[in-house]
């Protein structure tokens, strides 16, 4: 499913934050969101996920407004990884899971065969089908992360939002996270830090700066040493990965741009 994000303004207190932000991102396309501390693509994803509501501008899902969906609707096409995530639930994994299914029940109505399969299926993705009774707020920080991105594919949605999904992770699990983004061919926007894994994933990068976006399209093309230098002030030599082929940015750790 297409999203676009259209001259977003958005902000908190009034003020906005996000200033005429314009971002497409095509069927089945990984759209990167990367920038400096600050740069306003947490607020962007919480736009999209209607968690905050623009001052002007506008998101639409294959060409619909999200405001004209109702939140039902909108949870069915949307799920997200936010980056507040909650660690003060008293529930199991499973039963943290099988919140994804909500957007699919009737009031009141039970988990049927299909929402514990998808359980399941969600839970075996993220490597965490042995874990599914144990209490949510007993585990650590990245698996915590990867129960809560088990929600978000049960939720089964046409488009994922994912802010700083590998934060927490361990390396392997970052790689197996970005191995599982890749096969699954879903609309995602997604923010990272991480401008190598971010090289690697996505199909095009979109910087932002200062609530604007000051660059788009594939990373090889964004990922520039003066773009680095500019945006996020540092030194870096960008070359080929020797296994992969993808970009990879060396960065110069003993001193800033
Ligand atoms: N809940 C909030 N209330 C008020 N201001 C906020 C809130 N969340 C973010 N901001 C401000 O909005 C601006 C953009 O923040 P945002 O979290 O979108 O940036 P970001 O690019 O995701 O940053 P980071 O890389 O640090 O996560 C910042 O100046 C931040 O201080």
């Amino acid at each position: 499913m297409k999203v676009e994000i259209e001259d977003l303004h958005v902000g908190y207190a009034g003020r906005d934050v996000v200033a005429g932000v314009h971002l497409v991102a095509a069927e089945g396309e990984i759209a990167g969101l990367v920038g400096p501390n600050g740069s306003g693509k947490s607020t962007v994803l919480r736009t999209v996920y209607r968690h905050l509501r623009p001052t002007a501008g506008r998101v639409l899902l294959a060409g619909t407004d999200i405001r004209a969906l109702s939140p039902g609707q909108t949870a069915r096409q949307v799920a997200a990884l936010p980056q507040e995530r909650g660690s003060d639930f008293e529930l199991t994994v499973a039963e943290v899971v099988v919140m994804g299914r909500t957007p699919y029940k009737r009031a009141f109505a039970g988990d049927d065969l299909r929402d514990r399969e998808i359980v399941a299926r969600s839970l075996s993705a993220v490597g965490m089908a042995r874990h599914a009774s144990r209490r949510f707020s007993a585990l650590s920080g990245g698996e915590r992360q990867r129960i809560l991105l088990a929600r978000a594919f049960a939720q089964e949605p046409r488009v994922l939002v994912l802010d700083e999904p590998t934060n927490h992770l361990d390396i392997q699990h970052q790689v197996e996270l970005l191995a599982l983004l890749r096969a699954q061919r879903r609309t995602t926007l997604i923010s990272l830090h991480d401008l190598n894994a971010a090289a690697s994933l996505c199909d095009r990068l979109h910087v932002l700066h200062q609530g604007t976006v000051v660059a788009s399209g594939p990373p090889r093309a964004v990922l520039t040493p003066d773009l680095l230098a500019e945006v996020f002030g540092v030194r870096a030599a960008v070359t080929e990965h020797p296994l992969t082929g993808d970009p990879l940015i060396a960065f110069d750790h003993r001193r800033t741009a």
